[in-house]
């Protein structure tokens, strides 16, 4: 059977009809792309050469990609918005019926919000039919998901994930038609746990995380896991080839820091993320496995940081019913200690077409250096031709730095937050298979400071002389000393030796692992590129969304006349 809109689409409308928008007429069209609409007074009048700089105020556009529904217009609203005018001739009086498209609309600082367009029309059958063309165009966007998992830590952040959930995501969801499955976890773990052996994962196009990057880092690793049990990959080999996941994760900040969220979408905003979430975006991203020995510890998609971050961690769990003020009052008492610890990093640096961490190309929507996906095998042969070609190269293109640092830091993506807008390492991309390798050598206090206060404004934090940075594929530290002694021998009793009195837990920090403290300091990682996808499109530029202005499309759009 010929479906309407095939027949519409070969006269180069799918739909085109004059309706009434706000009590004004206005013509109203729609092809597979766009759906605009104008006042038609004044396109009149701009046709006939009136000046036109207000009538580009009246005319709209939105991309059918960002409608998130369409819907018969409630009989009381309707009814509602006639009665709030008295005048007896108005249209929308002699034009009962009506239909509300909701879209995305773009507010400041990448926010996007949720509109309503409502149009009225005389004939109710044109309402119906305007709701199935638009029903079947967005019917034929296969990349939006229909059925979600969504994991709640009712713990996270101010511990407000539940009811952010139920007032500002659900009803989103709803009104999108997707269908949810909600579970609140009981305890730690409980979302890693459920997704890696029990969730029937066939029956859901994407998994939710209502938390903060703790929470983000159990869905991680349960659907990581999950995915290697069920290809037959042993994860545990440090070679290992890994799957990526076919399953999209939104991720609705409810956390302390919510870096991830931010760096991929711009903002912590709970209806922005619900909103990228329902339009299926798709945002690939990279993931660090750490090892320790031939031991597989953890993955990591934002900060690895030893020394000044790890300690941060380390000590604001004592003060977690702080909530998110406990990362502030640790890092004072931290940057207060001045701790500095000794240790060997070695790295694979990375080719030079993934660019340099202070190239300030910075890793935008679309980012070209993140389209091009190395396979394993490329990376080797360009590791291998770079060994060919550097004749005092004996090590592979492995370089080692052995010093004092009082952090070592190492962002696989910006790191960008509200507590740092610009993030650890700002040109640091999100899926171009490496990470940005910052070594802070021991300084003064003021000196580091002045380090610290470059992260919250747009000064370059790696201009110091006691600061490096280096982009690379892979990087092993070993501590000074005591690596083969197990944690729990040398932070009860200091070792003495003839000398020196030794104790670990002042040479040695932690790793914070993206909020999560690793057992060993000294561990081997490896970044794996573009393992996960999350629903997000990576941070808009300005310009594009200027392009996406509906007022620039209506002026792209073809004449209707
Ligand atoms: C002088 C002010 C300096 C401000 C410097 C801010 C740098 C912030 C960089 C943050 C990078 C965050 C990377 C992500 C880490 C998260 O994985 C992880 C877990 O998140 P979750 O709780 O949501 O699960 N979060 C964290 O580890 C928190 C890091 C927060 C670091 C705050 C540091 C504050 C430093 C304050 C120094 C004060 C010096 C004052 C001297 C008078
Ligand atoms: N129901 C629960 N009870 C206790 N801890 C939980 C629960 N659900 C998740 N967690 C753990 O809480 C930690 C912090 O979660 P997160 O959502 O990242 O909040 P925050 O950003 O405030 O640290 C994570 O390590 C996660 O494993
Ligand atoms: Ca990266």
């Amino acid at each position: 059977m010929t479906r309407l809109s095939d027949i519409m689409e070969t006269q180069g409308k799918l739909l085109y009809s004059k309706l009434f928008h706000k009590h004004r007429q206005v013509e109203v069209a729609l092809n597979c792309s766009i759906l605009s609409w104008k006042e038609i007074e004044r396109s009149r009048k701009r046709s006939s050469g009136i000046s036109n700089s207000a009538e580009t105020a009246h005319s709209h556009a939105v991309q059918v990609c960002e409608i998130v529904s369409v819907c018969k217009t409630d009989e009381q609203e309707n009814t509602k918005t006639r009665r709030s005018r008295t005048n007896a001739e108005q249209p929308s009086q002699l034009y009962p019926h009506a239909f509300t498209v909701s879209c995305v609309r773009r507010t400041r600082q990448h926010r996007w919000r949720c509109s309503d367009v409502t149009f009225h029309s005389a004939n109710q059958g044109l309402c119906e039919q305007w709701i199935q063309v638009i029903n079947e165009q967005l019917s034929l966007l296969t990349n939006r998901p229909k059925s979600l998992l969504v994991y709640i830590n009712p713990f996270g952040g101010k511990r407000h994930g539940k009811r952010i959930y139920e007032r500002k995501v659900a009803p989103l969801f709803g009104r999108a038609c997707i269908s949810t499955d909600v579970i609140v976890t009981e305890r730690a773990n409980h979302a890693r746990d459920h997704l890696k052996t029990e969730a029937n994962l066939d029956k859901y196009d994407g998994v939710v995380c209502v938390g903060g990057d703790g929470m983000f880092s159990e869905i991680l690793h349960g659907l990581i896991t999950r995915t290697q049990t069920d290809s037959g990959v042993d994860q545990k080999q440090p070679d290992a080839e890994l799957v990526p996941c076919s399953l999209h994760i939104g991720i609705i900040p409810a956390g302390s820091t919510d870096c991830i969220c931010f760096a991929t979408v711009g903002t912590n905003d709970p209806v922005t993320s619900a909103l990228h979430i329902i339009v299926g975006d798709s945002q690939p991203m990279d993931v660090c496995s750490v090892h320790h020995n031939d031991t597989f510890l953890r993955y990591s998609v934002s900060l690895l940081g030893y020394g000044f971050y790890g300690d941060v961690l380390t000590n604001s769990e004592r003060t977690r019913f702080l909530g998110p003020a406990r990362y502030d009052l640790s890092g004072l008492k931290t940057f207060l200690s001045h701790n500095y610890y000794e240790g060997t990093v070695s790295f694979l640096p990375a080719e030079n077409n993934v660019g340099d961490p202070r190239d300030k190309l910075q890793c935008r929507s679309g980012c070209p250096i993140c389209q091009h996906k190395p396979s394993s095998k490329d990376v080797q042969c360009e590791m291998s031709e770079k060994k060919e070609k550097s004749d005092e190269d004996v090590s592979g293109g492995w370089r080692a730095i052995r010093g004092r640092f009082i952090a070592i830091n190492a962002a696989s993506m910006s790191c960008a937050c509200p507590r740092s807008p610009q993030g650890l390492s700002p040109s640091a991309h999100l899926a171009d298979g490496t990470t940005d390798l910052i070594l802070v050598r021991k300084c003064s206090r003021l000196d580091f400071f002045r380090h610290l206060l470059r992260h919250t404004n747009k000064e370059d934090q790696f201009d110091h002389s006691f600061v490096e940075v280096h982009r690379v594929r892979k990087f092993r530290f070993q501590p000074q000393q005591h690596e083969l002694v197990s944690l729990e021998d040398l932070s009860v009793s200091p070792i003495s030796s003839a000398q020196t009195t030794y104790n670990y837990s002042t040479s040695h920090s932690r790793w914070s692992c993206d909020g999560e403290i690793l057992p060993h300091a000294a561990i081997q990682v490896s970044v794996q590129c573009q393992l996960i996808r999350l629903f997000a499109r990576g941070i808009e530029e300005q310009q594009q969304c200027l392009l996406e202005d509906p007022c620039t499309l209506w002026a792209l759009e073809p004449s209707t006349h």
